[in-house]
Formats: C-alpha cells, sequence, structure tokens
C-alpha cells in the first residue's frame, strides 16, 4: 500500500532543536549547538559513534532531561500524549502479564483497565502479539519482548515515537524482522520515528532522513536523505540504490569518527 505520507520538505513542523546544549559536570559537553528540525511523518535515524551524544538527544526531546541552553520548541505544544518511547531493553514488568504491561502508560494516569482494553488489544495485534496478551514476559523471546515495549509505547497514539537502540541486543535475522515489522507498522499508523542505532544498514533501510553526529563534543555533523520509496522489503535491502545510500552512510560516519578523533 503506498503511504500518503507528503514529500520530504512538504511536512508540517512537528518540534525544532535550536541551539541545543547539553552539558554534564560543567565540563563534559555531551551535545553542542544542536539544531534539528523533525517534521510530521519523518522517520529520522540519528546514527554516530558511542559518545556523540544520541541518547542524550532523545532524553531531551522526551523532556526527561532539559537542554542546559537553546529551546526544543513543539508546533501547537506539547502534550503527555504526544509522546511514545522505546529502551534498548524492553523494560517490562516480570510480574505482569502482557496486556498489563501494554497498559501501563495509562495506569500511570489513572486510567482502568477496562477503559482502554480495546486500544491495548489493538497495540498487541499492530505488533502481532494479539494472541498472547495473557502470558508472562518470562514466557517471550527476545524479539517478541521488544514488540510488547513496542505497543506499550504506541498504545497512546503518540505523536512521535522516540526508539533508543531498540534492537541492539537481538540477532540480525529477529533485527531484520523487526526493521520490517517497524515500518509496516509506520504504514499502518502514520507515525513520526526518531530512531537512534550504531548501524549504517539499519538506518538506510529504515529511514528517510539520517542525521549522522560526531563526538567530543557533541554535535550534527550531516544531515542525508534515503529517498527510496515505502514500503520497502529484501529487494530494497539488495538493490544498487540501498548499497549507494549506505556508502553515502559509512562515508560520512568515518567522517564522524575521525572528527572525534
Ligand atoms: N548523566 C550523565 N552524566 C555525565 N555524563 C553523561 C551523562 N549522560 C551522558 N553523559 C556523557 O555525555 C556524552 C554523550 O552520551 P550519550 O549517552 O548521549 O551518547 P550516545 O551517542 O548515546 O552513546 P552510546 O551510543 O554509547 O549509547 C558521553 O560522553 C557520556 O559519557
Amino acid at each position: 500500500m503506498p503511504t500518503t505520507r507528503p514529500p520530504l520538505g512538504q511536512r508540517d513542523t512537528l518540534l525544532k532543536m535550536r541551539h541545543v546544549e547539553k552539558t554534564f559536570g560543567g565540563d563534559i559537553v555531551a551535545l553542542k549547538d544542536m539544531n534539528l528540525t523533525v517534521n510530521d511523518g519523518d522517520f529520522i535515524s540519528l546514527l554516530g559513534p558511542s559518545g556523540c551524544g544520541k541518547s542524550t538527544a532523545l532524553r531531551l526531546i522526551s523532556g526527561l532531561m532539559s537542554p542546559t541552553s537553546g529551546q526544543i520548541e513543539w508546533t501547537g505544544g506539547k502534550s503527555k500524549d504526544d509522546l511514545g518511547v522505546v529502551f534498548q531493553e524492553p523494560t517490562l514488568m516480570p510480574w505482569a502479564r502482557v496486556a498489563d504491561n501494554v497498559w501501563l502508560p495509562f495506569r500511570l494516569r489513572g486510567v482502568s483497565y477496562n477503559e482502554v482494553r480495546d486500544d491495548v488489544l489493538e497495540a498487541l495485534k499492530l505488533v502481532g502479539l494479539e494472541k498472547f496478551q495473557r502470558a508472562f514476559p518470562r514466557e517471550l523471546s527476545g524479539g517478541m519482548k521488544m514488540r510488547v515495549s513496542i505497543a506499550r509505547a504506541l498504545v497512546t497514539k503518540p505523536r512521535l515515537i522516540l526508539m533508543d537502540e531498540p534492537f541492539a541486543a537481538l540477532d540480525e535475522i529477529t533485527r531484520h524482522k523487526l526493521n520490517n515489522d517497524l515500518l509496516a507498522l509506520r504504514e499502518a499508523i502514520g507515525c513520526t520515528v526518531i530512531f537512534v542505532t550504531h548501524s549504517v544498514f539499519e538506518s538506510v533501510f529504515l529511514s528517510d532522513r539520517i542525521v549522522v553526529m560526531a563526538a567530543r563534543p557533541g554535535r550534527v555533523i550531516r544531515e542525508l536523505e534515503v529517498t527510496a520509496p515505502y514500503p520497502r522489503d529484501e529487494m530494497f535491502r539488495t538493490s544498487p540504490e540501498y548499497a549507494a545510500h549506505c556508502r553515502e552512510a559509512s562515508d560520512a560516519l568515518h567522517q564522524a569518527i575521525g572528527e572525534a578523533a
């Protein structure tokens, strides 16, 4: 099914980071003068070497931390329903069943399970786990646990989903499968995603924009567009176009590593 997203350059602005700087302990400059525009419908990867401030950028956007200077401005303001977050670890409650784990963002707002039962089941269906609603996390594989974590992030239908290396701990086959499923999910619900990764291949497969960052101090050094249309599948993964984008992203990443050395 072709996407109905406007092309890059014609999307409405969701948020802007303006001259954002974050320092820790007075002298660790985790991010310096970061400027980033996130548009409705973008799939953005933050790609860069360890320590370049990718997770810090996500935490600032999520509001878990405040910038030392600069601003993060949401178009029309930000509400508590605007964000879903997925971490590298699924961070599920082991004593709670799958459906109760997915209900958590509502429970924290005082909303009963019965009020949002349909939303919970719909989110589980979107990640292919509707039959596992009564299972406990220990009964699931690593990939399935991550799917539950994704269902929990999207159950409130957020405008923006932040994903911090969600598939880094998974084996390659599971990772490819979840990459495919994530794109299918995005087509189904039309969400905006910011995805942190070290992987050139993953960033090219998933994103329409790749923001390449360098460390010491953490900063954006390049922005690349991956113009290949969605939906993307195994054909794209083996195409010359994919290889060309990977080469471009890899060169930018090497530049980022060289600049930090
Ligand atoms: N709470 C903190 N206190 C002190 N320094 C911090 C803190 N959080 C991050 N840093 C430092 O800020 C810099 C950026 O860290 P950050 O975790 O954002 O990088 P990253 O690109 O996500 O790294 P990785 O890919 O290894 O997860 C690093 O030098 C890190 O040590």
